[in-house]
């Protein structure tokens, strides 16, 4: 064996294989010369020569294929590690390395990863690390809620489980949409001739030609106090809520079986009432996940901004930011409008609180020394009596915000403003439900909520917010999420998204967020929640709620756990109608 062996430095016989022979006859195609076939001893050198070369060649060439997979791999790695440095280091001078790797993985997370497919999302997308504060910041202003509390908020947030046929009910209801569609512009169409209504509504100007109506239909309601119902046990909620969650539970089976006699119960509380076949022939929908994209509109570029957590977090919150997303008239109109509206509902509001002690809080805040017992609500209501809400008025003097509410169909606006939400974030129009303006005066804030909680259970089915700012705020106003350490400021125009619930339909309790205090000027926002499944009463006013009686022009204050920013100023009482809605109308969704 060893002497068959061919010296190292002698080449060996060439043995031509069928492949190099192959080659051979290829290459004298290719070359095309005569000689250049001749073996002669000076060809084989340069042969020789000519093969080492190669396999030298080869071997770079290997060397710089493997650096060059290593660079592509690893590059934008190595790229947004050095940026991240860049970006902490400057904000804080120095971070924690766990902090940046917890950056990196929210850049790589799914939904970037998804959309980096997407080449205009890819390029336009820009990618930022949310404005950073110190925890005990968050601390000192906006108090934590009850740890016991939210420790059972958790719990049972954890406790809803997605039923493994909801991915069946989303492909049944994909089917369905055809049907919702119709339902829908059907809907839109009754729901603008609703409009007509029976006082004339309030119009502000939103930009040229674009008039804004916030109709105050509802304020004419006065309801017979028979009528009224006593709000259901929260256990009854939160059977009926994972009924909604999970379209094809047992539960929803035997309420299908029980059709009837839920529709006759339905006829019973809506009187004499007929069920319209709009109503009727509702379909739901679901909404999982939206999907930001550069807009262009009005002349404004409007690109998509993530805001990266500052905090290790596993959760699947996204937030991003778009500004300019409405133009300087668009804000000033919807101001103006709200500013009119809030004015023409002046009588004394009736106050609603969560419970006696918050009310007992405020009695004690205003250093009034009143004994006030459940007996004090008006039957079947959290809310007190107008004598009542009259004192508490003059002594809490107007101490909470002001939140004004228009529905699709009610404005011009309304469906310009949901088409270029529907164009920039990917959310369907029919999942959003009314528009709400807010306005902070000075001195006030929101508490600390998720938008997808109601007294620790996930009832509101928010799954995305979209929060626009119509003013910029001199200071104070800030947006945070302390659970991921962002916060934004306010500024004219500027719009923020986020989802409140996960893709599986979870409440995020790393959704929470906070309105800052106001400490300088006022603040005016719009918002309009997107739901995780459509119902009934989305896009137009849901009909007489059963809540207490009152007069037209009369606006509610709802306070909620007591602390700083805890009462809001409505001018409908939509928040209880939608609920109460939804629940009464259960089997028809
Ligand atoms: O005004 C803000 O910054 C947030 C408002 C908000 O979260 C809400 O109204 O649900
Ligand atoms: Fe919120």
């Amino acid at each position: 064996m060893a002497r068959k062996r061919v010296p190292a430095k002698t080449k060996p016989p060439v043995v031509d294989s069928p492949t190099s022979q192959q080659g051979k006859s290829d290459e004298s195609k290719h070359l095309g010369s005569p000689q250049m076939r001749s073996p002669n001893n000076q060809h084989k050198n340069h042969d020789d020569s000519a093969f080492r070369l190669t396999s030298h060649a080869r071997v770079l060439f290997l060397i710089c294929l493997i650096l060059g997979l290593i660079g592509v791999l690893f590059f934008p790695k190595i790229i947004s590690l050095v940026n991240s440095v860049n970006d902490v280091g400057l904000t804080l001078g120095f971070r924690d390395v766990k902090d940046i790797r917890q950056q990196q993985k929210v850049e790589l997370s799914p939904l970037k990863t998804k959309q980096n497919e997407d080449d205009d999302y890819d390029e336009e997308v820009t990618i930022m690390k949310g404005d950073l504060m110190e925890d005990e910041e968050i601390q000192k202003e906006e108090p934590p809620l009850d740890e016991d509390n939210e420790r059972n908020n958790r719990a049972d947030t954890r406790k809803t489980i997605v039923s493994p046929l909801q991915n069946k009910a989303d492909e049944k209801n994909q089917t369905k949409d055809k049907n919702a569609e119709k339902t829908s512009s059907d809907k839109k169409k009754s729901a603008s001739s609703e409009t007509g209504s029976k006082i004339p509504p309030r119009n502000g100007r939103v930009g040229p030609g674009k008039p804004i109506i916030l109709n105050a239909e509802t304020d004419h309601i006065v309801l017979d106090p028979s009528q009224m119902k006593i709000i259901d046990s929260p256990s009854q909620k939160q059977s009926e809520h994972q009924n909604k969650r999970n379209p094809n539970s047992k539960k929803q089976e035997k309420e299908t079986g029980n059709e009837k006699k839920n529709k006759e119960k339905e006829k019973q509380i809506a009187g004499n009432e007929t069920i319209e076949d709009e109503i009727q022939n509702f379909q739901s929908t679901f909404h999982t996940t939206f999907t930001p994209k550069k807009i262009f509109d009005g002349g404004r570029r409007i690109p998509p901004v993530e805001l990266l957590a500052q905090k290790p977090t596993n959760s699947s919150v996204k937030v991003f930011l778009f500004d300019d997303f409405l133009s300087a008239e668009e804000c000033a109109g919807l101001m103006r409008a709200h500013d009119s509206h809030v004015k023409a509902l002046n009588k004394t509001p009736i106050l609603c609180f969560d419970s006696v002690e918050t009310l007992r809080s405020h009695l004690k805040d205003v250093k009034k020394n009143i004994r006030v017992t459940p007996n004090d609500f008006t039957p079947g209501t959290k809310c007190v009596n107008t004598s009542f809400s009259l004192q508490l008025t003059a002594w809490l003097k107007g101490n909470w915000s002001y939140s004004t509410a228009f529905y699709p169909g009610e404005s011009v606006f309304s469906k310009v403003a949901a088409d270029r939400i529907q164009k920039a974030m990917g959310l369907d129009p029919k999942s959003g439900g009314k528009f709400q303006i807010t306005s902070y005066p000075i001195g006030k804030a929101y508490k600390e909520h998720t938008d997808c909680l109601l007294d620790g259970k996930d009832s509101r089915d928010r799954v995305v917010s979209v929060l626009m700012y119509l003013n910029d705020v001199d200071d104070g106003g800030e947006t945070r999420f302390p659970e991921l350490g962002i916060w934004v400021k306010p500024k004219r125009g500027r719009a923020l998204v986020w989802n409140n619930m996960s893709p599986e339909g979870y409440c995020e309790p790393h959704s929470k967020h906070i309105a800052s205090v106001v400490k300088k000027g006022s603040k005016y926002v719009l918002i309009r929640w997107y739901y995780y499944k459509t119902f009934y009463s989305l896009g137009r006013r849901p009909p007489a709620p059963h809540l207490p009686a009152r007069e037209a022009l009369q606006a509610m204050v709802m306070c909620d756990v007591y602390n700083s920013g805890s009462c809001r100023w409505y001018d409908e009482w939509s928040y209880e109608h939608l609920l109460e809605y939804e629940r009464n109308k259960l089997t028809l969704i």
